[in-house]
């Protein structure tokens, strides 16, 4: 203990010799003029970022700076920790987790130890080491004992069992061999992470994150890598863990935030989500967009120069107008882009036939082709020839498509064809109000959902940008090329890949036209922005027109996929990993599986076999890596009048509460209840102390929690209590997952409480 102490306090003093270094230079660089050229604001700047990033990192590896050891048989030792450090002379005194010197720390078991003779998790407080457990290596080492695949269980057994604090944290110091390979995957293609509850899906896809941006940071810093989780309750959950390694340009985002400007409310019905969801939707947006594109039956008339000498009707033929259609689609655009092709073709026939019939007519001389273009561009300006364009081609922006699609019964006829009347009318709107006196509430108007913001990209897609917006404009095409210059040797000097903008972007900083913002705050303003590395986290919920959009935001496809197919509970979500990826990335997929249970001690998850197995016979639970004391129980709520006074039921379950608070010294509890559930009763439960209705992130850091399963997706607690298991299995159509997904939240004791009979599938409960 006395030696690992001096050794980590030597360790302790290098970071704060590397902190040191690092403010003095940002002080340095503060202190510098300016003003100066282009050139040196350019480094100034660069520097500051690179000074400020390095200086969090330092920071960030204060707790835990180093957890383990290993041994190789020539007695050579190696200290891994949070971050590579080396003393004076460059001599290497602590190897970065992510290096991949450190995965032998990792990897090695006790079947299969490699090269490592020994290794030590160290476990510390403060500064302090306070502990630590060997695992020994080797034949010797095995006699009498059993060869546990886990790596430092002690130090794996006191996280796994210490209270939870409404933050997920990270697991550095006990990733494990299954874990390990799934996180040094390499980077290209997609990797599907299959694995059941608790198996360390979330964690692992994060560290992952952490291990890709330090193993490929050339690649990746510039374009960025997006984590997607399932709502911004889980993303609050999650927050904490890529600051805590070191990390804090990740976006993490939920789908519903994809599409910038909007925010997608989970309020949609799970008919109208698996409709929404739908892959068939993205004909249907095409086909709704060609009907906004009309023609004459046989033609149309126009007048041009109403307030000219010349005032003459113009009949528009049908035939004019395919022809005007067909000069937009060949452009290959966006709707939005291909109209000045429809408009340049209109107006230049129309042009030619009136120089024409002047010229027939012998008006005012013969009109020469410059005349006649003039005459064109003078035509687009004529309020009957634009109301035209309009009929034949108009501009749309995405919420413009979607709101006119929602509001008409007969455009969905007729762009649905394939979906029931049934299906159609979940996705009818109140068209707005047409009364002018009778106000609209703009939120209301406004209000789209999570299962809309894939269809508002995929009408962003079709249709382009509206003039004037959206578009990255003409600053590029501008670009100064000797700033462009200054700035490529400025980001050579320091280093592809020390900061994340391009030379183009830092030119652009220096014209004033952009001051330097973070990628993650870039990235998320723009939705054509692509990303280097997708990672999707709860990903069976996601429909097919979401892994449309997210294969978009990924054009390099190269994405790690994590999730539970027994846990999909979104009607539109996945049965098979085929189902999502087998279009967009066919034969470029591979798979691997997580089998153990951190989270879930063996009594519970016995408890949910039977639930398993109705949804799926062939599907096999992970095993639980330990067992915990308290057996599950159940509990159950007489009717009203059966023996207990009026009221009895409310106070029956509050007792019951009450009780579970009581014993979760420090921790966190869920009560997970049916979306159908009593008003009266959860009511008489939010007015207990400390309970919050889940309807904010912040709702995380109370002590008890009520939720819904769909909501308590990817989260855990200390204690859960599931009320009405009957009626979250008859919820819907996927009420059997949602009830796999409650009872497996618990890391310690999990209650069920029910006023009917339990269901069968639901067998071991210790009856209270
Ligand atoms: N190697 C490990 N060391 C310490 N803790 C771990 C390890 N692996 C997993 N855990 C812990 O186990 C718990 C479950 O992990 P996580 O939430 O990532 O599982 P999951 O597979 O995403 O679960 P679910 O599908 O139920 O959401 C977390 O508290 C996590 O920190």
């Amino acid at each position: 203990m006395r030696a690992e102490n001096e050794y980590v306090g030597k360790l302790y003093d290098r970071l704060d010799a590397q902190r040191e270094l690092a403010a003095t230079r940002l002080r340095e660089i503060h202190r510098r003029e300016k003003g100066g050229t282009s050139q040196s604001r350019m480094e100034r700047d660069t520097l500051e970022i690179h000074h400020t990033r390095r200086l969090s990192e330092l920071h960030a590896a204060e707790y835990g700076l180093c957890f383990g050891r290993i041994e190789s048989a020539d007695g050579e030792r190696q200290y891994i920790g949070r971050i590579a450090l080396a003393d004076e002379e460059q001599e290497p005194l602590l190897t970065d987790w992510r290096a991949s010197a450190a995965e032998p720390f990792y990897r090695a078991t006790p079947a299969a130890p490699g090269a490592v003779t020994a290794r030590r998790h160290l476990r510390s407080r403060g500064r302090a080491v306070v502990d630590f457990d060997d695992d020994a290596f080797g034949v010797s080492a095995l006699e009498g004992r059993d060869s546990s695949e886990l790596s430092g269980e002690t130090a794996l057994l006191a996280s796994l069992t210490a209270p939870r604090t409404g933050r997920m944290g990270d697991i550095v110091s006990t990733i494990q061999a299954e874990q390990d390979r799934v996180i040094r995957s390499e980077l290209g293609g997609v990797l599907v992470v299959q694995g059941g509850p608790g198996t360390g899906k979330t964690v692992v896809a994060l560290h992952r994150a952490a291990y890709l941006l330090y193993t490929h940071r050339d690649r990746l810093a510039k374009s960025g890598v997006l984590v997607i989780g399932p709502n911004r309750m889980f993303l609050r959950y999650i927050d904490q863990v890529l600051p805590a390694l070191g990390e804090s340009e990740v976006v993490l985002s939920s789908i519903g935030a994809l599409y910038p400007g909007v925010t997608g409310a989970d309020t949609e019905t799970p008919e109208a989500a698996a409709v929404k969801g739908d892959a068939r939707m993205a004909r249907v947006l095409a086909t709704a967009l060609e009907s906004f594109r009309q023609l004459p039956e046989e033609s149309w008339t126009v007048t041009v120069g109403r307030r000219s000498a010349h005032q003459e009707q113009l009949e528009i033929s049908r035939a004019l107008c395919e022809r005007a259609h067909a000069a937009a689609h060949r452009t290959g655009e966006a709707h939005n882009l291909a109209r000045p092709a429809l408009v340049e073709r209109l107006s230049s026939e129309l042009a030619l036939r009136i120089a024409r019939d002047r010229n027939a007519r012998s008006e005012g001389g013969r009109m020469d082709l410059d005349e006649v273009a003039d005459l064109a561009d003078e035509l687009v300006d004529e309020p009957d020839v634009r109301a035209l364009v309009e009929r034949l081609w108009p501009l749309l922006s995405p919420e413009q498509l979607l709101t006119a699609l929602f509001g008409s019964p007969e455009l969905l006829a007729a762009a649905m064809p394939d979906f029931s009347e049934a299906e159609r009318a979940t996705l009818l709107r109140e068209p707005p109000a047409p009364d002018p006196g009778q106000a609209v509430n703009p939120d209301e108007e406004a209000a789209w959902t999570t299962a809309d913001v894939p269809l508002l990209d995929e009408a962003a897609e079709l249709l382009g940008p509206l003039p004037g917006r959206g578009a990255a404009g003409p600053t590029d095409a501008a670009a100064d090329a000797r700033e462009l210059e200054f700035a490529k040797i400025v980001l050579d000097d320091f280093g592809v890949g020390l900061v994340e903008m391009d030379a183009a972007m830092l030119a652009r900083q220096y014209r004033g036209e952009e001051s330097f913002r973070p990628l993650a705050e870039r990235a998320v303003e723009d939705r054509t922005w692509g990303f280097g590395h997708v990672i999707v986290d709860e990903a069976q919920e996601l429909s097919p027109m979401a892994w449309r959009l997210l294969t978009r935001r990924c054009p390099g496809r190269s994405m790690t996929i994590v999730g539970d197919l027994a846990q999909t509970g979104a009607s539109a979500g996945l049965n098979s990993w085929g189902e999502a990826l087998d279009e967009y990335t066919a034969g470029r997929w591979r798979s691997v599986e997580l089998t153990v249970n951190y989270r879930t001690p063996a009594e519970i998850m016995r408890i949910t076999e039977g639930v398993l197995r109705a949804i799926d016979p062939a599907l096999t639970a992970p095993s639980a890596v330990r067992s915990g004391g308290i057996r599950p129980w159940s509990l159950r709520l007489l009717p009203e009048g059966g023996g207990e006074a009026k009221g009895g039921r409310a106070s029956v379950l509050r007792a019951a509460v009450e009780r579970e608070v009581a014993a979760l010294d420090g921790g966190r509890m869920a009560i997970i209840y049916p979306p159908t559930w009593s008003a009266e009763l959860f009511y008489g439960l939010v007015e207990l102390d400390g309970v919050t209705v889940i309807d904010d992130p912040s709702a995380l850091d109370s002590p008890v929690v009520l939720l819904t399963a769909a909501e308590a997706k990817g989260l855990e607690f200390d204690a859960v209590l599931v009320l009405e298991p009957a009626e979250i299995l008859a919820a819907h159509a996927r009420g059997v997952n949602d009830l796999y997904v409650a009872l497996t939240r618990a890391t310690r004791s999990l209650g069920v409480i029910h006023s009917g009979e339990l269901p069968e599938l639901l067998e071991g409960l210790d009856p209270r």
